[in-house]
């Protein structure tokens, strides 16, 4: 207990109070000084190095500042703000730094930093001083392991916070798309790690260098040209989507036979749109739930490849006993698969691409082939003879010889892909010896055709039966139907004559004289 008696007399407190006033002015001159010999001796950032070594617990009590906690995954799906603050960092590295990494991919026009993990990189932002680090959610782990989610600190000083949230990180996340767009690399992202940089959770990603551009690829002109300004009319079309209630993604089924260029022209709409590529192989997912987690780790405005579909898992067959229970996620199922392409998962995303391909759309099950699942479907043909005309570009370059009606009469004839016609063209540098070997190697195919046709007994083989189907199917969406009309009109065009000369071609033939028949075949033989 405190009595009156016990408590200092008032001049003590007065002639306390001034010795303490007069010793708080001195320490404040002294601070003054110091700080005013420190400016002019340390430059500026190196001040804020030293002063961001010293960590963020001394700062945060001096000064109440605040961190935002920036998570590398929202849930199972990438944070959005994640990446792009650290192409945003990426952005302000400066000599300060101590450690910085460097890469270079080959399609890169420059070097790539990178910033390490525990450096912090000071920002200023409208006056306001921003301090960056980023570090993983658990440091004291010392197995490296590449999947552990890594985080990014943002501290500031609390007053801040409302500017932070509304105005800085919107510049951020701007800076950070400009920077993205204009050094963006293509890149290919598989299951598991290849030791780079950039990995999505359980997705390891390299740099696409695939060259194919859609003037190298050999199709049908009509069906590129159309296959372009679908992927042009998907791309520009975000408020149309928004507008009718759908999803913003497109889905592309390749089919034809092997070595037609559907892999080539999934690396051409790669390349044109600047979208990263997800090659998803189904064989290695064990369930509905693994694929769902996979799929939203990926990115927006990337391409999602299930290649050879009919050969992945038992996903053609619905009714074997793997998928009869459809809404078991511990199974991979059809169901589970047509949930991610239309279902409410699809949602989860912008601008997404989805591709299958197959080699035999005939044996894909009905579900996914029905309208609205695949919005177009893409025949890869044989070679034809303008198919012949780009290789022949590409690998020769030359545009005319006088060995190229003999070619194009040959390979209206026979079944050469667009892969043998150009390893054929490969052999040799020399134009002659090169399409001499072409017309030397379609001739001989020709002759096998001939022979298994008379074994055959003539009339019952496939071989010489035009299908009657033109490569784009009645049951694709085509969002310009005029469009639509013409290209069919257009298809059906070559379609007959194609089939009158190959019904003449085919007579000659089997009378042992040449064939006479320079169509074009749009239609497969078979
Ligand atoms: N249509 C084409 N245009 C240009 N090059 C082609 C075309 N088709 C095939 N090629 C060449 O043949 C190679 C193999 O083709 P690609 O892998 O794209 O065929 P694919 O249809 O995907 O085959 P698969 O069904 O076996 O996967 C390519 O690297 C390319 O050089």
């Amino acid at each position: 207990m405190y009595s009156i008696k016990s408590m200092p007399s008032t001049s003590s407190v007065l002639s306390a109070y001034t010795t303490f006033t007069a010793s708080a002015m001195l320490v404040r001159t002294v601070i003054k000084e110091v700080q005013t010999l420190t400016n002019q001796i340390i430059p500026k950032p190196i001040q804020e190095l030293i002063l961001s070594k010293l960590g963020g617990f001394v700062r945060n009590q001096a000064t109440s500042q605040m961190t935002i906690i920036i998570d590398e995954f929202n849930g199972y799906s990438m944070n959005q703000l994640y990446e792009a603050s650290e192409i945003y960092l990426r952005t302000k590295i400066n000599p300060s730094f101590n450690r910085v990494k460097v890469s270079k991919s080959p399609k890169e026009k420059s070097l790539s930093l990178t910033i390490n993990k525990g450096e912090k990189i000071i920002d200023e932002f409208e006056g306001i001083r921003f301090i960056w680090e980023i570090t993983s959610k658990d440091d004291k782990d010392l197995s490296h392991d590449a999947t552990k989610n890594r985080v990014i600190e943002l501290s500031f000083d609390k007053k801040y916070m409302e500017l932070v949230l509304n105005t800085y990180l919107s510049h951020v996340m701007e800076t950070s798309d400009v920077f993205r767009e204009k050094n963006k690399v293509v890149k290919l992202y598989a299951l598991g790690h290849f030791g780079g940089e950039g990995n999505r959770g359980a997705w390891g990603s390299t740099s696409l260098d695939h060259p194919a551009t859609f003037d190298k690829i050999a199709m049908d002109p009509i069906l590129k040209q159309s296959l372009i300004d679908d992927l042009d009319r998907f791309v520009r079309r975000r408020d149309f989507y928004r507008r009718v209630g759908k999803a913003w993604k497109r889905g592309y089924l390749l089919y034809g036979p092997p070595g037609t260029g559907k892999s080539s022209l999934i690396a051409a709409m790669a390349n044109y749109l600047k979208f990263n590529v997800y090659d998803l192989e189904l064989a290695s997912i064990s369930s509905n739930s693994k694929l769902r987690n996979l799929l939203v780790s990926t990115s927006n405005r990337s391409i999602l490849v299930i290649e050879d579909i009919d050969c992945s898992v038992e996903l053609q067959d619905r009714q074997s006993s793997r998928i009869l229970d459809h809404n078991n996620s511990s199974q991979l199922t059809l169901s589970g698969l047509l949930n991610f392409i239309d279902g409410l998962w699809s949602s989860c995303g912008d601008e997404r691409i989805i591709v299958f391909t197959t080699n035999h759309k005939e044996r894909l099950d009905s579900a996914l082939l029905r309208p609205g699942r695949m919005d177009m479907h893409i025949h890869m043909s044989y070679c034809t003879p303008s198919g012949f005309r780009i290789l022949v570009s590409n690998y020769l370059g030359i545009n005319d010889h006088d060995l190229f009606p003999e070619i194009d009469e040959l390979i209206t004839e026979v079944q050469a892909t667009p892969a043998e016609i150009a390893e054929e063209l490969m052999k040799s540098e020399d134009t002659d010896v090169a399409l001499e070997g072409l017309i030397k190697f379609l001739e001989r195919k020709k002759t096998e055709s001939v022979e298994g046709e008379t074994e055959d007994g003539g009339g019952g083989d496939n071989k010489w039966k035009v299908r009657e189907e033109i490569d784009i199917d009645e049951n694709v969406n085509v969002v310009d139907d005029h469009d639509h009309d013409q290209r069919k009109a257009e298809k059906k065009r070559i379609l007959m004559r194609d089939q009158a000369g190959l019904r003449q071609a085919r007579s000659t033939w089997l009378c042992g004289a040449e064939p006479v028949c320079g169509a074009e075949p749009v239609g497969r033989i078979f």
